[in-house]
Formats: C-alpha cells, structure tokens, sequence
C-alpha cells in the first residue's frame, strides 16, 4: 500500500477545440488552451484528457465528464470526510472503494494519487473507458460491468475488505435512483459504510427535504432511514463535458449500518415498509387510510383490514408526505407486524428497494469470494 505513490497521467494528447455543429470536442492534432467555460486548475494534477479519434461522450451512458480539477478535488475530500479516510500521514489502512462510472478517469486520478491503486475497484460499463482506465492506471482493479449488477456483499468479500466499502462516483444520472436504491440493499449487510456521489441537484433535494415540502417523497423516507445524508455543494453544469442541461450537487451518504437500522425499523420487515411506502406515494394527495384500505384488500381479509385502519389512529389521516420515517415504520408495524424476536437481529433482505432483476454479481467475484472463503 503506497502512500505516495507516482501520480499517474494519462498520455499527453493536444487539446479542445470548437465542434462543427458547436460544442467542444477533443482533437490530437491542434494544442489548444481549455475553452473558456472549463477553468484552469490550480492544483498539480489535471482532468484526463480524451484519447485522438472517436471518443465521442455517449449521451445514453449519461456521459458528462468533470473537466474542472478544484471540482475534482473537492469531491475528493468530501469523500474523504464521509469514508473518513486515513490521512496521508496515518498507518491505518483505508478501506476498500469503489468508483462507480469512473469513465476516462478524473476522480480516478486523485484517488490512485493519493490512495493507491490497490484501494480502489472501478465499476465502468463503457469498453473505451476501460480501455483508457487500464492503460492509465496500472495495478487498479477496473472491473468492465454494469454497475446495477454488483453485489456488494459478494465484491467486498471478494476483495478481502475488513471493514464496509466506501462508494465514490460522478453517476450517470440516468440510474441515479437504482443505484441509490441498491446501496440502501447493501447497507443491509453493511456491504456499504457510505456514498459521495453526484447527481441531478433536484434529486439531491429529495434526498434531504423535509416532510410537508414538495421535494419529499420516497427517497427522502428511505435514505433519511438508512443514512445520514447531507448535500455537500452543488456543481454547476460548466465544470462537466458535454455540458449537461441540469445543475448537479454532490451528496453523502453514511449509512447507519445494518444493527441501528433494525433498531430503528423495531421489527418492520423492510419489504413490508417498502411497501407501505411505495403504495402510499403512488397516491400523493389522498389520506394514507384510503391508499392502505385498497393496498391490504388483496392480503387480508375485509374484518382484518378495518381492524388495522382503526388502530392508525390520527395517522390514517395524513397525507403521505406528512408522514417522516418513524410513522412509517409505525404504521408498517401496525398492518404487517413484526418479525419475531426482532430484538436479537433479524434478515432484512437482498432485494428490497433494488428491482428484480437487477444484482447478479460477477461470475469471477463469486469465485474469488469462494476463495476468500476457503483461505
Ligand atoms: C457522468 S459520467 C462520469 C465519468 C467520470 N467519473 C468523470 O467524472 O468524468 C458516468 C460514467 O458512468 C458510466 N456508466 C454509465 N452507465 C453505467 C452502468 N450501467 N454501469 C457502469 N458504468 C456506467 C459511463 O460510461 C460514464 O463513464
């Protein structure tokens, strides 16, 4: 594990100039100064630069690459914080990371720079990226993979991780919520300590906003449930080739673990919140007794069901997003009950808020987990 180790730049290639129908693109054969609306940096290292040819950003793999190295930087630290990461100077071992959507690299850069490469795992779907990541990078994992197929337990295994993973990513927006929604699934089995991620600012609103406030909604209940969540700046779309059309902002997620998660679900099978909450948001602007009643009649019988809507009490009248977690959990309990014996641990579940078909794994991280296994 090197501390310092050789920062590694991808190769020297010329520069931006003016696309024919607008926009910048990337040509080896003119040296030109960065277009005006992607700043200078200030610091040593510098935002990769695309390959001579055909590396054309993929708008249908929300390809929008941070160009700004302070922008870089300061995501960087901010994952630092929320991973709290051994300084430099520390002995302690970091834990295992994991960047999603690395692309060329920008954020790669840094974190070989000062981590190592051993410490970090990418996640990139895109074959040229790969292509570019491994040259760049030697000795980092990059694993060429559609990153809603990661199993998290089994990746961390796999990489022999001693303790949580730490998530990174500049995401493409176009998975933001599957994503969010399967580290939520991880933190289940504390695969997944925490997650600096960009995305959509307005998304990012919905993950902190306060009940009664047009931005609530399920992702606030979920991830204000399993994580403490904090938006650490926005970024506006100049510092991101292409230019996307929306603002972004960086957020944090420290996920509380899977022993105060059961503590706060106090029984609750998560499957069971989710979904209470799922039905109750799909009818925004009707009283949640209403929603419910509808919801339980193919589950339980008619006596039953005015049985559980009588004993929401007050609650029965609110609108969902009047509702915090804690009522949540509270009327999920009183219609679904509670697993027995909750108190000494229970299973939460694999798939809860992730789809289906999403998950999977790779073949060759079951194996190496086997491995770790029989070691
Ligand atoms: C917003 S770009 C970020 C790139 C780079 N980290 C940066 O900041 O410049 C998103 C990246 O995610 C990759 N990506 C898109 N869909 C993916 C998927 N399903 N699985 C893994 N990577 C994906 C894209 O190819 C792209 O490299």
């Amino acid at each position: 594990f090197l501390l310092h180790p050789p920062k590694h730049h991808p190769a020297p290639l010329r520069g931006w100039v003016k696309g024919e129908v607008g926009g910048w693109t990337w040509d080896d054969a003119v040296d030109t100064p960065p277009p005006p609306d992607i700043p200078r940096s200030s610091s040593s290292l510098q935002p990769p630069k695309l390959p001579p040819g055909s590396f054309r950003p993929k708008q249908s793999l929300g390809q929008n690459f941070l160009t700004d190295q302070n922008t870089i930087n300061n995501i960087v630290s901010a994952f630092a914080k929320d991973a709290s990461l051994p300084s430099a100077s520390s002995s302690s071992p970091p834990p295992k990371m994991v960047e999603l959507g690395p692309g060329p690299g920008a954020l790669t850069n840094v974190l070989v720079a000062r981590y190592g490469a051993p410490a970090l795992t990418c996640v990139e779907i895109d074959p040229r990226a790969v292509s570019i990541l491994r040259a760049s990078f030697p000795g980092l994992s990059v694993r060429h993979a559609d990153v809603l197929r990661v199993e998290y337990p089994l990746l961390n295994a796999a990489l022999a991780g001693e303790q949580p993973l730490a998530v990174i990513g500049n995401l493409p927006y176009y998975i933001t919520s599957q994503i969010l929604f399967a580290l939520a699934d991880a933190s289940h089995a504390d695969a997944v300590r925490c997650a600096t991620v960009t995305m959509q600012r307005e998304v990012g609103d919905r993950l902190v906003a306060g009940t009664s406030t047009k931005d609530y909604g399920i992702l606030s209940v979920v991830f204000q449930l399993y994580a403490d969540v904090r938006m650490h700046f926005r970024i506006p779309n100049t510092v991101f080739y292409p230019k996307p059309k929306v603002e972004s902002a960086l957020m944090g997620l420290k996920f509380v673990g899977a022993k105060e998660l059961r503590r706060r679900l106090r029984g609750a099978r998560p499957k069971d919140l989710q979904r209470v909450v799922k039905a109750c948001f799909g009818q925004r602007r009707k009283v949640i007794r209403n929603t419910l009643k509808g919801m339980m009649r193919g589950e339980f019988g008619e006596g039953e069901v005015t049985e559980k809507i009588g004993a929401l009490g007050e609650l029965g009248a609110k609108r969902p997003e009047e509702l915090g977690w804690r009522e949540f959990v509270e009327v999920t309990r009183g219609i679904y009950g509670v697993e027995e014996g909750w108190e000494d641990g229970y299973e939460l579940g694999d798939k809860v808020w992730r789809k289906e078909k999403h998950g999977g794994g790779f073949g060759e991280e079951e194996e190496a987990a086997e491995a770790v296994a029989q070691d």
